[in-house]
Parts: C-alpha cells; structure tokens; sequence
C-alpha cells in the first residue's frame, strides 16, 4: 500500500497506548487528509478522547507512531465545555493563543475580533464567558480553535451539553466555517450521536469497545454542506442506520462487556 503519509494532515499508524489496570488501546490506525472531516464513535471508554489526545501531541506512544502531515500546522483543540478564562472577556480569551505564539498584541486582539465575528459575535467582544449562552460560549470557544487557523481541528463533543436546536445551528456554522477557509481544516470530532457523525462528517470511523481499534470506516453520502432538510432524506436515514448497526456491533465485545461495562 502506497505510504500516503506526507501528504495527510494526520495520522496514527500501529498505535497502542497502555494505562494502568486496563487492556491496551489499540492498535489504531487513522488516516485523516487534508481539509477532510473525520467523526470517531466507540463505547464510553473506547479511546475516543485518547485518540485525539495522540493527534493533538498531548498523549504519549507505548507503541507505533503518530504523524502530523510533514511535521507541519497548527492543531486547534475544542472540548466540551468551552474552557474559557472567566476573569477575562471573549475577545482577550481569542487573542490568548495568538499572544503566546509572539503574535503582538493589537494584531492578536484584531485578529480575535475577526474570528469572533465569524462566529456571529464580532458585537460581543467585551462579554465575559458567565454572560454567554452555552451555545455563545462554545462559538467563541471554536474562533478560540480557528484564530491561528489550524490546518487540524479536534473537538471532543463539543456540542454535548448544547439543546437539540443550538446543536444543529451550531453543526450548519461549523461547516460553514469549514467551507469558508482557505485552505480548509481537516477536523476530526468524536460524538455519541450517530446522526450528528454522519450529518457533520465525511466519514465515521467505529472503535471497539474492548481493544479501542478502528473495527468500520463509513462515509457519509452527499456533499457539505448538506442540503436544507438533509436529515429527512432517505440517504441519510440509511446511512444512520448503518452506523448504528456498526456501534452496536462494536459493543458486543466476546465477553458481553466494554472496558467501562458496556453491555453488549
Ligand atoms: N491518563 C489516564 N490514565 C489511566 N487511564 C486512562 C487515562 N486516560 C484514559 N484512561 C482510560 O483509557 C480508556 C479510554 O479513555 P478515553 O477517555 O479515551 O475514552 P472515551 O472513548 O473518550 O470515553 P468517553 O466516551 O467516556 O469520554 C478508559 O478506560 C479510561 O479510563
């Protein structure tokens, strides 16, 4: 198979990481190219979280090794609650990654600006985190993740804890925000919810509960970003269906149960 590793934004090959008192994680393989969004799904406790921890150079190898396309770019990092300094308001909490990179601080602070408008809050810079919704919040933590403009997005069910409506306004302006780089970010997310992987992703790779490797890889049909009413069409529907089956499966470990306990 031809090494397509150089020109990947990221990816882990024969991955195994090893904690304490639990079976080792993997071996994982992920492939992810530039500009392509990824969504990982797995039981609690799969490795979901370890895997971005490895893409994101956070998480140390027992074994295999983690590439990150030629050594290159800046990673943007979204968890699921916005982790925004509460002392300081949103425009300084943007600027923060470009000040510690040696950006100096009135581009820094222009540049927060930007991103925030792109999120629809150019009109709340000097909000501070308590006075925003949790949807505002979780927009000014992704201008936080696209300030430097990252070629590598990882977000950890950032949409979680947000109602059914905010979620989806928030998935539409994600993809909008993707569309709209140049060049685009390759994104990978992990999710619980199977309609939100193959309603945002390209493709959802499916991690066994017990050994946490990648056990399917299924795109998404269709183009992004999806067509108004998308989630009614008969294309998506199956293609839910089929990742629900595939996580279902990925649960029934042999011995009836996940790391975490998850019944088969
Ligand atoms: N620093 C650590 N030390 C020891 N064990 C860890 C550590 N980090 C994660 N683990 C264990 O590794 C496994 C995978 O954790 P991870 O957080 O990646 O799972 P996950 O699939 O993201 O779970 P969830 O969906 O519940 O967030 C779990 O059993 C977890 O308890």
């Amino acid at each position: 198979m031809a090494d397509t590793t150089s020109t990947c934004a990221a990816a882990l090959r024969q991955v195994v990481v090893r904690y304490p008192g639990r079976p080792p994680i993997g071996p994982v393989d992920l492939t992810v190219a530039p500009g392509e969004i990824v969504a990982v799904v797995g039981a609690s406790g799969a490795g979901k979280s370890t895997i971005l921890r490895l893409l994101a150079g956070l998480e140390a190898t027992s074994d295999g090794s983690v590439f990150r396309g030629d050594g290159r770019g800046r990673t943007g990092f979204v968890f699921q609650n916005a982790t925004l300094m509460p002392w300081a308001n949103i425009q300084s909490n943007v600027a923060l990654p470009l000040e510690l990179a040696g950006v100096p601080r009135d581009d820094a602070r222009r540049r927060a600006a930007e991103a925030l408008a792109a999120v629809g809050l150019g009109d709340r810079l000097a909000a501070r985190p308590r006075q925003l919704s949790g949807g505002m919040a979780m927009r000014a933590s992704l201008a936080r993740a696209l300030v430097t403009e990252p070629d590598l997005l990882l977000l950890d069910e950032p949409f979680a804890a947000l109602d059914s409506v905010t979620r989806r306004r928030l998935i539409e302006d994600l993809h909008a925000l993707w569309a709209s780089r140049t060049p685009r970010p390759a994104i990978v997310f992990v999710t619980h919810d199977v309609e939100e992987a193959v309603y945002l992703a390209e493709r959802t790779v499916v991690l066994d509960a017990a050994s946490g490797r990648v056990t399917a890889d299924l795109p998404s049909p269709g183009a992004l970003p999806r067509p108004d009413g998308w989630r009614s069409d008969r294309s998506f529907r199956e293609a839910v269906e089929r990742l629900a089956d595939e996580l279902a499966r990925s649960m029934a470990a042999p011995s009836g149960a996940g790391p975490e306990g998850v019944a088969a």
